[in-house]
Formats: structure tokens, sequence, C-alpha cells
């Protein structure tokens, strides 16, 4: 072939194992200039793997490397690092982010590449004398911001950002990597779950910033979970299984149910609303929050007043932004807060995690990299830790209680009991929990959660990033949790029918307030006018 005929990227037979786990089999596809190509697959699959092998990342060559080869406009390349496949103008924006907090947008997108401004000081002391050049770097940073067209503020402290914003930034610094001498400018960028952690609102305007970007002639790999979005956006579908790939068709007419069939090999459930009638007049009040804010960047909570009742399952939505995820954050400890929490009659002082572990309670995050697990170490250690620590379970004592011994046996069996309840991919409990896939993880942290039995658990966002064959089998394992142990959630969740397929009541949280609550069975279009700050039936304030 002709090289300028040749495809921008080809992966082929691309295979990959991890010291013996084969993760990628006989990987073969290629993506013109300007395509948009959507990788999905379950969790475990081999999505992210296969990216890190395209972007040379160190993983990849610290265990073992991989076989197969990448071409580019015909030429194979080979990534020692990363920074070879930004010169060839690859640009990769990860599941989580890596922004330094306290800069503002403008100084995360050209960090470590400012262009420098030269000054009488250089003359005399030489280049380290040189200033940062504040003109141009605004000039190339809303250079980049403009070609996404979002609305995003360049000279924002990153901690003050909303979460969507931050997701903003990480991609704009790609795009900023314009040509230059000894680099190519961006060519294909790489981004991968990038409107997990963005409101719908916010998820649009990317989807709408990818196609601008794609007509400029720049080519995208998608990954996410978020099938419509896939079909939505993409000109091509590309569906790995089991590490390796089992369709690759043309985005146009397909249908959710046929990309969830071919990712899971069957028929799909989504959730569905599991109705019951939660007796509330025998439920006592178990929590209370009082005129509560929460300092979170971002998430913001102003004065929420509600009333948790012992038993429920009581989900919070909003728009992003609004505060529904500052009240787990702030109740638990995590970020300041102030006002009044009471759990089971007693008044909990703020600001301290201790207390409401000590309490009783326990939160799955929706960072789940940032506080949810220890990843260097084993999937027994992360489920046993928080449990052992807390209330020494997994502990057996010898006379009377002065030697403590850890039970191994017992934290094995359980983890192994999780891992078959919540289908989580490993080799076994000893793996490391970094190893594990992004769906997986998070699957770890509500175990974890499940083994310290809380009297109330607070879940953040609980199938971010897991994918659509196993959605409805977390949610079933909340509701059965709830059911079995009693234990009361509070679950937050962005996804209004995922709130609905298990909750007893929701609670809409805007501008850091409780809106409105309405039992779980109630009209979609309903809560729909809440989120958006009308109110119809709803009930003001805290109880039902
Ligand atoms: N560093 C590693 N060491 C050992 N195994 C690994 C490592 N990284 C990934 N794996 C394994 O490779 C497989 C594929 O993982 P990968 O992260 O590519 O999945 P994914 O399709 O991106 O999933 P998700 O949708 O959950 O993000 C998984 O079984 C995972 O446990």
């Amino acid at each position: 072939m002709n090289e300028n005929d040749a495809p921008l990227l080809e992966m082929r037979h691309i295979s990959k194992d991890f010291f013996g786990n084969q993760v990628l089999s006989d990987i073969n596809f290629s993506l013109k200039e300007g395509e948009i190509l959507g990788l999905v697959g379950e969790n475990g699959a081999g999505k992210s793997t296969l990216m890190k092998i395209l972007f040379g990342m160190d993983e990849i060559h610290q265990t073992g490397g991989f076989g197969g080869e990448v071409l580019m406009h015909g030429q194979k390349v080979a990534f020692s690092s990363p920074i070879d496949a930004l010169a060839k103008g690859i640009g990769m924006v990860h599941q989580e982010f890596s922004l330094l907090p306290d800069f503002t947008a403008t100084e995360n997108i050209l960090l470590n590449r400012e262009p420098l401004k030269y000054t009488w000081l250089s003359e005399v002391f030489g280049e380290r004398m040189n200033l940062l050049n504040r003109v141009e770097m605004e000039e190339i940073s809303k250079r980049a911001i403009g070609r996404l067209n979002v609305p995003l503020d360049a000279d924002m402290v990153v901690s003050q950002m909303p979460v969507g914003h931050k997701q903003f930034t990480e991609i704009a610094r790609e795009l900023s990597k314009e040509a230059t001498e000894a680099t190519e400018g961006i060519k294909l960028l790489v981004l991968d779950e990038p409107t997990a952690v963005l409101s719908e609102q916010e998820a649009d305007s990317l989807l709408a910033a990818m196609r601008k970007l794609s007509d400029a002639g720049i080519a995208i790999i998608f990954i996410t979970h978020r099938l419509q979005e896939i079909i939505d956006v993409c000109d091509t579908i590309m569906v790995m299984r089991d590490g390796k790939i089992i369709k690759t068709v043309p985005a146009k007419g397909v249908v959710i149910t046929e990309i969830a069939r071919w990712m899971v090999g069957r028929d799909v459930n989504t959730a569905q609303r599991q109705a019951r009638n939660f007796d509330y007049e025998k439920s006592p009040v178990i929590l209370s929050m009082e005129n509560l804010w929460v300092n979170m960047p971002g998430e913001t909570v102003r004065n929420v007043n509600l009333e948790v009742h012992k038993g429920e399952i009581l989900g919070i939505g909003g728009m992003a932004g609004q505060g529904k995820l500052g009240i787990p954050n702030g109740a638990m400890g995590l970020f300041p807060a102030g006002g009044k929490i009471t759990f089971e009659g007693k008044q909990i002082e703020l600001n301290n995690p201790r207390n409401f572990l000590d309490a009783g309670m326990a939160f799955v995050s929706e960072d789940r990299r940032g506080v949810g697990l220890l990843l260097d170490e084993t999937l027994e250690w992360n489920v046993s830790f928080t449990a052992m620590q807390v209330q020494e379970k997994y502990l057996k004592k010898y006379l009377g209680g002065a030697i403590k011994w850890r039970d191994q046996d017992a934290i094995e069996e359980e983890t192994n009991s999780y891992v078959k309840q919540l289908e989580i991919r490993c080799t076994s409990t000893k793996q490391k929990a970094k190893e594990l896939s992004g769906g997986n993880q998070q699957k770890i942290c509500l175990a974890k959660a499940f083994a310290v039995a809380p009297k109330l658990l607070f879940v953040s966002e609980p199938t971010r990033g897991i994918d659509i064959g196993a959605k409805s089998l977390v949610l079933k394992a909340l509701r059965k949790y709830n059911e079995e142990s009693g234990t009361t959630i509070v679950m937050i969740s962005s996804e209004l029918e995922e709130l609905r397929a298990i909750c007893d009541r929701i609670a809409i949280i805007s501008d850091g307030k409780v809106f409105g609550i309405l039992p779980a069975s109630t009209d979609s279009a309903e809560f729909g006018l809440l989120m958006v700050g009308q109110t119809s039936q709803a009930q003001q304030g805290g109880s039902l």
C-alpha cells in the first residue's frame, strides 16, 4: 500500500499477558484520520491494557512487553514511553485525573511546556532567569479550550472547579500540544471513560466537542460504558470480550441491546425497579442531618436537613455540582463541614472520619483511587483492613485478648465469597488491587464496605465504571445486603434510573439543599422537574 493511503493507526496481532495471565489475544484494527472508534467491553475485557500498549506505558514494558506491532501511516512505531507517543501526535486522557489542584486551568494545560520570556536578567544570569510568558500561555490555552468549545474558565484554580471542568482541562491539555520541530500536533486522542464523571449536559458538550475535533481530522478512540454515547458519536464500534475482538461494525443502525449482547455473550437485563413497600411507621429515624453545610469544591452543601429511616435505602440525586456528592463526603469527615448530625440518637462530632466509623457508618467513595483502595495491597487485605482496624474483625484472641492473631482463613473465605457474589475478575484473592481493571476495583470497594457490616452505608456512584452486564448485579447486591444484614443505605448517584431501581425514596439536591423528596416509584418526569429546580407535588424538607 502507498504510504499516504495507509491508515493513521494500525494495531496488528496484539497480544499481552501479565505473568502468564493472557489478557489480550490477536487484536487487529485500524483507524482513519478523523474517525471516532468506540471501544466497548465488559470490566476486565482488556480495553485499557490495549490503550496502554498503544501509548507505550511503563506498566507494559515492566511486565514483559507485548506481542504484535503498531503502525502509524504504514510505518512501524515502537514507543518506549508515552513521551514517544506524544511526539507522534497521540494524546491520552486517563480514567483518573492528573491535575495539580492549586494551579489554574491554563497552568495545568501547559505544565512543563510553558513558553518562556527572555528578560534583562537572562542577559546577565543566563536562561534560567527567563520568565513565564503568561500572554502566550493564555493564548495557547484559550486556543485549546476554543477547540473543545466548552465553558471552561482558563483562570480558574482546579480545586475550585466542578469535576466536569477538570475533565475538560485534561482534554484541553492534550489539544494544546501543537506541532513543533520536535513533535507532531495531536492526531489521535484516546479518551478512557471521559464522561463517567460528567453530568448529562456536560457529557453532551463533550460529545459535540468530539465531533468538532473529528471534523478537524483528529481521530478518537473513545472508551465508555455509556453505550448510548457510543451510538451517538462514533463512526465505528469495536467490541471486546475476554481479550479478543468480537465485533467491529459501523455504528449507524446499531442498538444498545445488540452491543450489550456482543459484550457479554448473552442478553443483558438492565436495572429494573425492584418494587417494595418500606414501612416508615415501623422504622425509626436512624440518622438526621440538621443545617448541614460542607465545603467541598464543586459540590458545596449549603443547608441540608434530612432524616434517614432505619433499614431503608435512601437515594440522593441531582445535577452535577449541586451538592449531592458533598453530603456523604462532609458527613464522613472528608471535607470541612458544620451543622448537626445525629446517629442513633447521639450527636456525632463532625470533621473526624473515625467518629463516624466508630458509630457504625461506612462510606464507599466515588473517588475509588483517592480514598477507596490500598492499591499496592492484596484484595484480601483491602477487603479486611477497615473491618479489622475498626471492629477487630478477623482477629483471633488469645490469653484474654492480650495476643491477637489474624484469622487468615476467615479473611480468604470472606473475600472469595465477595469475588463470587460480585463476579470480580481476578486471578486470586492474593492479587494486588492495582492489577485489577477499573470496574473490578469498584467492586472491591463495595466488598470492603460489606465486610465492615456497617449499620449505615453511604455509597456514592456505586456503578461508575461498571459495565452494563454487571450494573444490575451490583444494584441487586446492594439491595440483598440491605435486606439480609439490615444495613441502612444512603446511595448517591447521578443516574436517576439506578436510584429508582433499588431505593425506597429519593431526595433531589439543588443549590446545596434538599429540593424535594419523593417515593422512588414516582414517575421519572417528576424527578426531572425537581432536578431543574421546579416543584410539583414534591415534599420540601427532610422526611416523608
Ligand atoms: N498491571 C497488571 N498486572 C496484572 N494484571 C493486570 C494488570 N493490569 C491489568 N491487568 C488485568 O488485565 C485484564 C484487563 O484489564 P483492563 O484494565 O485492560 O480492562 P478494561 O477492559 O479496561 O476494564 P474496565 O472496564 O473495568 O476498565 C484484567 O483482568 C486485569 O486484572
